[in-house]
């Protein structure tokens, strides 16, 4: 069997909203193993991004646990989940979230500084990624001056820059035209191939999905149960 990366273990969220208690995530178990490529689906506010929060340390779960490696991450202080997220998970969103002022080299050679790593050394590893994602020549541009499917290069770029076990992505084609969507998904496979690295990947897009090995499906905070284990 594939080692697991992440496991979540009866994950349940409850926000309290005054007098109304309402569970976004009702007892979810699952395991996402190295390397492998998911999509979540399920319709709006079925808890979706709810989840990504909890598997990515930005959200505590009401009760159940998230494990890294076997180790529960809620344990965890600030400091080393940061550490943690840094190194081991990349994030891609809808909208970019790049920072504007900064070129596409700084925005993906920002994490790998962050990690420690020399500004030329950064610089270098940056320029292979952009490479890597086609955007050898736009490494000067600044967000604003990118079309939406290459911001989008962009951020995976970000994503990969730490070689993370996982890249956690909500609704990345969300804001693209069809066209532009396909190429940005097929982008994805073919790194999730060649790094290795594990995608959960957040669609409205059931296309897209049925193109992954393996799709989860969240309904009233819990998985249909045809989804929840992974064909090992
Ligand atoms: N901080 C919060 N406080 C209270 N309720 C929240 C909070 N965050 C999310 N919710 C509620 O939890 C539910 C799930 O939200 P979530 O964003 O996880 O859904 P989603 O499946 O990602 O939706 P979408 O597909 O529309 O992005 C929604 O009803 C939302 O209003």
């Amino acid at each position: 069997m594939t080692e697991a990366i992440l496991e979540c273990q009866q994950l349940s969220r409850v926000y309290q909203d005054g007098a109304h208690q309402l569970r976004v995530l009702d007892g979810i178990s699952f395991t996402i193993r190295k390397g492998e490529m998911l999509a979540v689906v399920g319709s709006s506010g079925s808890g979706k991004s709810t989840l990504l929060h909890c598997l990515g340390g930005l959200d505590q779960p009401t009760s159940g646990q998230v494990l890294f490696e076997g180790k529960p991450i809620q344990r965890w202080s600030a400091n080393h989940l940061a550490d943690w997220r840094n190194r081991e998970l990349g994030f891609i969103y809808q909208f970019h979230h790049l920072l504007p002022e900064f070129t596409a080299l700084e925005n993906v050679a920002m994490p790998l500084l962050i990690a420690g790593m020399s500004a030329k050394d950064a610089r270098i590893k940056a320029q292979g990624l952009l490479e890597r994602v086609g955007l050898q020549d736009r490494g000067t541009h600044r967000p604003s001056e990118l079309s939406g499917g290459e911001r989008q290069r962009v951020a995976i770029a970000r994503a990969l820059a730490n070689s993370p076990s996982v890249v956690m992505a909500d609704e990345p084609t969300g804001n693209l035209d069809d066209v532009t969507a396909k190429q940005v998904f097929s982008l994805m496979q073919e790194l999730n191939r060649e790094f290795a690295t594990a995608f959960v990947i957040v669609t409205h897009d059931r296309t897209l999905a049925a193109q992954l090995p393996r799709t989860l499906e969240l309904h009233h905070g819990q998985l249909l149960p045809a989804t929840a284990e992974a064909p090992l």
